[in-house]
């Protein structure tokens, strides 16, 4: 890849232009102080994807087309597609700060955001203002002090920003602390397709050293049907949500999780509070392996209702937490069946989503498939409990100390 240095557009700000190995372009519309931090210009290995292809799979599993009335285009599953596996990978076409341009004075803020289409060669640029924009559009040309509404944009190229800008992590130089300052948004033209849903079956992770983002499956999708993202954390009450998407994307929910019987919505409102407190109400594994006080099944059970849970309301982004947790319990118990199957519901989940918490699970080259006792604390409370009932020593290498055998709570 490679970068082109542009226009400067204010004192602040600056657009770049970044063109990838295979033609694609992205414009980015920057802070000066980012410059330098920014990814070297040659390719380099993605860092999501290490053990497949980081290719869109080919044919790609999709198609873009008419969502529906009031949706505009969305995307449509064309086969079927597994639950973790890579949908798309995509490189941005617009970089745009959250926040920052909103402070700068008419004229320079229409200048930057028009600097981004500018910079791009026509195919891109036709590709980025054939985007979605939910937000009406002023007084162009930097003369807009007076015509600004409420959620009123200068030009197309920042309402389309707002519409589908997706955040991104850059680095930033230490005196860039505030949280405004560090947000960045992406605009894809493919991923950005995908419509809302808070039930989503899909994805993205950004890839900063390779400059791209990959869309991967939450859960299993049937052929045909619609690929969605989430806009809104999912676990916040429905009211919240649907306010949210109002206000930010002009549109009303109608997905089935919005849509609900008033009974129905409340239990449903309640069951994502509860996932979203779940580490406060409920015992997680780090706090109850070396509690022998504690029920052998107490963080299995939790997790297992969890996973009810999750299903009922449709949020599978949750699944892989509760999932690495059921591991790990049934790595300490030394129930290799249990844990083969959990490893492989893991591993299939975040082969694209956490590459590294699969080999922190279940080891460097997936080791502990091969051999359950590579797999870190292999049965160590079982071997804790034998020991307690005099049939068998220690293990080698844990440590003798009392809170092994006795629940910090009871003293
Ligand atoms: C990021 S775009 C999604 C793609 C868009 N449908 C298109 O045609 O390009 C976001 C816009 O799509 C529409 N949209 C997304 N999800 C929707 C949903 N669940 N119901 C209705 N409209 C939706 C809204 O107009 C929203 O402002």
């Amino acid at each position: 890849m490679e970068w082109t240095s542009t226009t400067d557009t204010s004192t602040r700000f600056t657009v770049h232009k970044l063109t990838f190995t295979k033609g694609e372009e992205c414009a980015i519309l920057l802070d000066k102080r980012i410059l330098p931090l920014l990814p070297p210009a040659s390719p380099s290995p993605p860092t999501a994807l290490p053990s497949q292809s980081h290719r869109t799979p080919h044919p790609p599993p999709f198609e873009i087309k008419d969502a529906g009335p009031g949706k505009g285009l969305g995307m449509f599953a064309t086969r079927a597609i597994p639950a973790g596996a890579l949908i798309l990978v995509e490189h941005p076409a617009i970089v745009t700060p959250g926040h920052a341009p909103q402070s700068l004075a008419p004229a320079d803020r229409t200048a930057a955001y028009r600097a981004l289409s500018t910079v791009l060669s026509e195919g891109p640029k036709a590709g980025i203002l054939g985007m979605s924009n939910c937000r009406p559009v002023g007084v162009e040309g930097g003369q807009g002090e007076e015509g600004e509404g409420e959620g009123e944009c200068l030009t197309p190229e920042e309402g389309i920003a707002w519409t589908n800008g997706t955040t991104i992590g850059l680095t930033f130089p230490d005196e860039m602390r505030g949280k405004e300052e560090r947000e960045y948004g992406a605009v894809f033209v493919v991923i950005n397709r995908s419509n809302h849903s808070c039930g989503p079956n899909a994805a993205h992770k950004w890839d900063l050293p390779t400059f791209s983002a990959s869309l991967y499956a939450l859960r299993p999708i049937a052929p045909g049907e619609e690929i969605t993202m989430t806009y809104t954390p999912p676990t916040l009450p429905s009211t919240f949500r649907i306010a949210h998407l109002q206000s930010h994307y002009s549109f009303t929910c109608l997905c089935p999780h919005c849509t609900l019987p008033p009974q129905l919505q409340a239990t449903s409102d309640a069951s994502r509070a509860r996932l979203r407190d779940w580490h406060l109400h409920h015992p997680g594994y780090a706090k109850w392996w070396r509690d022998l006080a504690r029920a052998d099944d107490a963080v299995i059970t939790a997790c297992l209702e969890a996973l009810e849970l999750v299903e009922r309301e449709g949020v599978h982004g949750m699944m892989p937490l509760f999932v690495e947790e059921l591991c790990r319990c049934y790595a300490v118990l030394g129930e290799e069946g249990e844990w083969r199957r959990w490893a492989g519901v893991l591993m299939g989940l975040c082969e694209v989503a956490d590459p590294g918490v699969v080999r922190e699970v279940v080891g460097e080259g997936m080791e502990g498939m091969r051999d359950v006792r590579r797999v870190r604390r292999w049965g160590w409370r079982r071997v804790q409990r034998m020991q307690m009932n005099g049939r068998k020593r220690r293990v080698h290498g844990d440590p003798p100390d009392v809170e092994a055998y006795f629940s910090p709570t009871l003293f």
